[in-house]
């Protein structure tokens, strides 16, 4: 299902359009997902002494424009307040697109000593650009939720390990999308003209949608250097008292997570939410015959939700006497809810559930006794298999490229490409030219840490130079 069927996304009740473009309305169960994700992240940062405060949405044109170069690149999406009520403001007031130049001026009068380092920042908000390319729910909005991690550190080292946070961020962004979306992803590290320009290096976590065969970040994680140090002269005396530059990281998260996760599960039928954030992880629906006793099985169903409730697991029931029990399957199933039970007189009689999965349709009749452990179980088997047949799509949808020849013909099967590359800007910018076509050029996704073996002169399947990775390409959102 492509993002694009928003009728499904609107039945979904995740969004709701809204009047103004680029901006939807985010529902409940788009924020039931964004949450449980959020208490997950929450737990990370507690246990890694990264602090929550809130910045203010307003940054002032001299400090938003303070720097050049970091704005040049982004200056037509930065939202500008000029007027409050009938009165002109006399500076125009920006809102924030990121909170670099929010944060930063602090930093530098927070910092004074080696002692007030590492200071670790979070903060959950939202942030607008006002993107003129096709706006998509969820995966390209005007404005959007994320949380941005700032840090700062005394030395290069720190910033760079385990200290700095910056891999292990990136690993529990590949956690949330692998465990918690059941999406794969590629941990990898950007190249030169794909990187924040910020960040002495940007990580990220690829993942690819082979219906459309486009390729999209999920999240980033940089390594920022001391260029924002200077930039808002962000200087601490270190342990011999010399006066020196913090060294800094920041990493970002999105909504985009909830479009990527849409994109990879959905199917002709609307959503298919993984269990561990369906906002509904199973719906109990009563199957009544005409003579059959309605009130029995009306009561087996309340029965059955409140057991599967009291053991943590988001069940609801829908007793509706206004729908018929197949009206409501695919109602449940559009909104994507993993896994139904129905009751009906022979199930009650021989008490007894029917299952049904929402990810492969499977239906087997489930004695009533032992039925929570055995809904657990099944909702565990439905996460590992949407996991792994996401997995396999994207696997499927891989080809690895030696020549150009070869590399044109899979962007046109919508393949995401790994290809040795020689790891030159210009040859990058090359292949966005030679490439761009109506979906738009093909470009470097991210070479994956993960790199395989490199034989000896193999050769840039662009440049023809001698390559030095394995670097993913594709077309990209
Ligand atoms: O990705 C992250 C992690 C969290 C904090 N921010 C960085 C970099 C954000 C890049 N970026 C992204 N978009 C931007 C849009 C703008 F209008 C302006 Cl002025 C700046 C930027 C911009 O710097
Ligand atoms: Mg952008």
């Amino acid at each position: 299902m492509k993002i694009s069927d928003n009728g499904i996304l609107r039945c979904g009740e995740m969004m709701a359009y809204y009047d103004i473009s680029g901006c939807y309305i985010l529902r409940p169960n788009a924020m039931k997902i964004w949450n449980i994700m959020r208490t997950y992240f929450d737990a990370v940062l507690e246990k890694a002494e990264v602090d929550e405060n809130y910045f203010p949405l307003f940054v002032s044109a001299s400090v938003l424009e303070k720097e050049k170069d970091h704005v040049q690149g982004f200056a037509p999406e930065v939202a500008w307040v000029t007027k409050a009520g009938k009165s002109d403001l006399n500076v125009p007031i920006a809102i924030r697109p990121t909170s670099e130049t929010v944060i930063y001026p602090y930093f530098s009068k927070w910092i004074k000593s080696h002692r007030d380092l590492p200071l670790k920042l979070n903060q959950w908000n939202n942030v607008v650009r006002w993107e003129f390319s096709k706006p998509t729910p969820f995966i390209r909005s005007r404005e959007f939720l994320w949380q941005e991690g700032h840090t700062a550190h005394a030395t290069e080292e720190d910033a760079d390990n385990e200290v700095g946070l910056v891999l292990e961020v990136l690993d529990h962004y590949r956690h949330l999308y692998e465990e918690y979306l059941a999406v794969p992803v590629v941990k990898g590290m950007k190249s030169e003209n794909e990187k924040f320009a910020g960040a002495r290096y940007t990580t990220s976590v690829e993942a690819f949608i082979p219906e459309t065969g486009r390729g999209i970040q999920g999240a980033t994680s940089h390594c920022l250097g001391t260029k924002f140090a200077k930039m808002f002269d962000i200087k601490f005396t270190n342990k011999e008292g010399k006066n020196e530059l913090v060294w800094q990281n920041s990493w970002a998260y999105s909504t985009r997570t909830i479009g990527v996760m849409i994109m990879t599960h959905g199917d002709d039928k609307g959503l298919v939410n993984p269990p561990k954030v369906a906002p509904i992880q199973v719906i109990v629906i009563p199957v009544p015959f005409k003579d059959a006793d309605t009130k029995e099985i009306s009561k087996a169903c309340c029965a059955v939700k409140d057991a599967l409730r009291e053991a943590g697991i988001r069940a609801k029931e829908d007793l509706s006497d206004n729908y018929s029990p197949k009206w409501k399957y695919s109602h449940w199933e559009m909104k994507g809810v993993p896994l139904r039970i129905e009751i009906g007189p022979r199930d009650l009689a021989k008490n007894q559930v029917r299952t049904v999965r929402r990810d492969n349709g499977v239906k087997a009749d489930v004695p009533r006794v032992g039925l929570v452990e055995h809904v657990k179980e099944l909702l565990g088997k439905i996460q590992q298999n949407m996991f792994d047949v996401a997995k396999q799509k994207r696997d499927d949808a891989c080809v690895v490229v030696k020549t150009w020849d070869e590399f044109v013909e899979a962007l046109g099967q919508k393949k995401l490409i790994l290809a040795p590359w020689c790891d030159e800007a210009e040859v990058e910018m090359d292949v966005k030219r030679r490439t761009k076509d109506e979906v738009g050029a093909a470009k470097t996704l991210c070479s994956p840490f993960d790199q395989p073996e490199i034989p000896e002169g193999t050769l840039c399947f662009a440049s023809g130079k001698l390559a030095k990775k394995w670097t993913y390409w594709g077309k990209s959102y």
